[in-house]
């Protein structure tokens, strides 16, 4: 079976308000889809749908069980050390002990096993939260704008480090994010979500790894600022979170 995630017909009502109307979503595979949408259009309650912290009201959604989230806030356990960290809920065993540290080189963390979470900068601890989700082999990765609270050059080498480890692990992945210039850069597909739905989902045609400046770049980020409502001068970030609370 090559589909990894199939979603048919979802739906999602909070009260009387309903954020996802009957959206349709397969992602194959070690497929990497990226999905854009302005604020509260219903990414988040996508995702937590996908992990299971979320019930959908009606719908059908299939995923693998092997799958892992990595939120905005890295969420490490203060109390237990980076490997404890990455290595939670895994049996203690040698072996466990031997795949959290391989995990964490993989993150370039190496040094840093026995470091508590409060002595880690934020892009490190995001790193830990990244091998935590890594280290349990996901047939899907579900990321909820997990850049988003970095610094922009931290960001940049976050992308980089994600698209490595993609490219390794092969594991399908749902990115969530306001970025569409990262959404271009990560993903075989990216999706907009708007009114419920799935309003564009587009192959991205760019060679990899991707410029900003190829034209198929380019004319991709203009057709999904154009989907989002942004205006092509706005920088897009600010734009599209101009309605977070
Ligand atoms: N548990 C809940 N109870 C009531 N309303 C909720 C709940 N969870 C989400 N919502 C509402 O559902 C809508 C979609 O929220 P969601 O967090 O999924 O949006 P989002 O697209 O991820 O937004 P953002 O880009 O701002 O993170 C919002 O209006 C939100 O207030």
């Amino acid at each position: 079976m090559s589909v990894a995630v199939h979603i048919e017909g979802l739906r999602r009502t909070f009260g009387a308000r309903s954020v996802l109307g009957g959206l349709d979503l397969d992602i194959r595979r070690g497929e990497f889809v990226a999905l854009l949408g302005a604020s509260g259009t219903g990414k988040t309650t996508l995702l937590r749908i996908l992990g299971a912290l979320e019930r959908p009201d009606a719908g059908t959604v299939l995923v693998p069980e092997a799958r892992t989230i990595v939120f905005q806030e890295p969420r490490l356990v203060p109390s237990k050390r980076a490997l404890g960290n990455v290595a939670v809920g895994l049996p203690r065993t040698a072996e466990s002990r031997e795949r959290g540290l391989r995990a964490l080189a993989e993150v370039g963390l190496a040094d840093h096993a026995r470091a508590w979470p409060h002595t880690l900068s934020g892009g490190e601890a995001q790193r830990v939260a990244l091998a935590r989700a890594l280290v349990r082999e996901p047939d899907l990765l579900l990321l909820d704008e997990p850049f988003a609270a970095l610094d922009a050059l931290t960001r940049l080498r976050m992308q980089d480090l994600v698209a490595d480890l993609v490219r390794t692990h092969r594991p399908a992945v749902l990115l969530v994010t306001h970025d569409v210039e990262e959404a271009i850069k990560l993903a075989d597909r990216v999706a907009v979500l708007r009114d419920g739905r799935l309003v564009t989902d587009e192959t991205v045609a760019a060679e990899r790894p991707r410029d900003a400046t190829d034209p198929a770049f380019t004319a991709l980020r203009r057709r999904l600022l154009a989907d989002l409502g942004v205006r092509e001068n706005e920088p897009a970030v600010e734009a599209i979170e101009g309605g977070r609370r």
